[in-house]
């Protein structure tokens, strides 16, 4: 029997008695994730219904009842989105999930900051763990973190999403879990790149394992817990998205190692690949604030095309010799 709620000392509910409690619940975004976390809700008994930019409904009537908005479009709709959202009217009760995993170009906030600052009094709750939506869709187990600095609107979104193939952590670091699933899109590129150059598992373990300290010196600047990053949606998500050919961001990499063009590789794909843009916004803040970020500096070249993979590589295995321990605070 699956039971929703963490530490030892508070009551466990039986999945069943909390199902009991459904939501109406409004997605939007009808793409992969969005589908995806519909029919998750969908499942569990609660009324469900999925808007699209370009679906028939409007979307003042689509969040007018919600109890529970999740926001799962591409991050460059984010702050539009919020921006049409708070024309909408919606209610202040109403809790906003965001499940995007990007930075936005124009001011690197995350999304579940743009959400704060446009709806200060809504509870914000960030979804994002290892999550790819193909195995979601064939109902393969998996885990999940819902964070926010508001308890109970994490353990209503837990309730709310919580069934026996889908097992939902809370917490309370919602900058953390958003920026792990974000940033690792950049290292899944890199690793994407390691393996169509077939450089074997010694070197991908090296990059999988160089990146953690990277990721975690942009988690604190921003304001991130560390122990988050070695959580489900930190160490969890780079893992996953690693892994292989589901991910569309290592798919990214892949191709451009076997020399292909970035264009033709996003059309090819047909669908969101974050990391390219997270990495632009990445090294425009790392360059602005001096942040050490040498994995996401040499993916964001070989983007750019200023390099090629193979002097990717070079470049990461000819910078300055190190100890390896990990300074949050470090120079190069
Ligand atoms: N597919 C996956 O396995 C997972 C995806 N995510 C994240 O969810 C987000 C969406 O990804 P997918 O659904 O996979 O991408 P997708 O490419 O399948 O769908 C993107 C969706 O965003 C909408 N959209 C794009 N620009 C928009 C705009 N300007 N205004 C309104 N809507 C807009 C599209 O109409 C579409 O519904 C991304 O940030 C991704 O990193 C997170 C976890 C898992
Ligand atoms: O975030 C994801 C899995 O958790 C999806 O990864 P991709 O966007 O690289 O497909």
């Amino acid at each position: 029997m699956v039971t929703s709620s963490a530490p030892s000392e508070t009551p466990i509910i039986p999945l069943s008695e909390a199902l009991k409690q459904m939501a109406r619940v409004t997605v939007l975004g009808a793409g992969a994730w969005g589908t995806a976390l519909a029919r998750l809700a969908l499942s569990n008994g609660n009324q469900v219904q999925i808007w699209s930019r370009r679906g028939p409904s409007d979307l003042k009537s689509a969040v007018a009842d919600a109890d529970i908005v999740v926001s799962a479009i591409s991050m460059k709709g984010v702050s539009a989105l919020a921006s049409q959202l708070q024309t909408a009217a919606l209610k202040t009760s109403t809790i906003l999930v965001t499940a995007t995993k990007g930075l936005d170009p124009e001011t690197t906030r995350t999304p579940s900051k743009i959400f704060r600052d446009t709806f200060p009094d809504n509870p914000i709750v960030v979804l994002s763990g290892p999550n790819l939506s193909k195995e979601i869709e064939a109902q393969l187990p998996a885990a999940t973190v819902v964070a926010s600095t508001d308890v109970d609107a994490a353990a209503r979104v837990q309730q709310v999403y919580s069934s026996e193939m889908f097992r939902i952590y809370t917490s309370p670091d919602p900058v953390g879990a958003e920026l792990g699933g974000t940033l690792k899109n950049v290292i899944a590129i890199a690793v994407g790149v390691c393996d169509g150059l077939k450089l074997g598992s010694n070197a991908k373990a090296a990059l999988i394992t160089r990146a953690i300290p990277e990721m975690l010196r942009v988690g604190v600047h921003m304001g991130a817990q560390v122990e988050t990053f070695y959580g489900l949606s930190g160490l969890g998500d780079l893992l996953a998205t690693c892994d292989g050919t589901l991910s569309r961001n290592y798919r990214v990499g892949y191709g451009l190692a076997q020399g292909k063009k970035l264009d033709d590789i996003l059309a090819e794909l047909g669908s969101t690949a974050e990391g390219v843009n997270t990495a632009h916004v990445l090294i425009d803040m790392a360059n602005r604030d001096g942040i050490p970020v040498p994995i996401a500096r040499q993916v964001h070249r070989l983007l750019r095309g200023v390099i090629t993979p193979q002097e990717a590589v070079g470049n990461l295995m000819e910078r300055q010799l190190k100890p390896e321990a990990c300074d949050l605070r470090a120079k190069n």
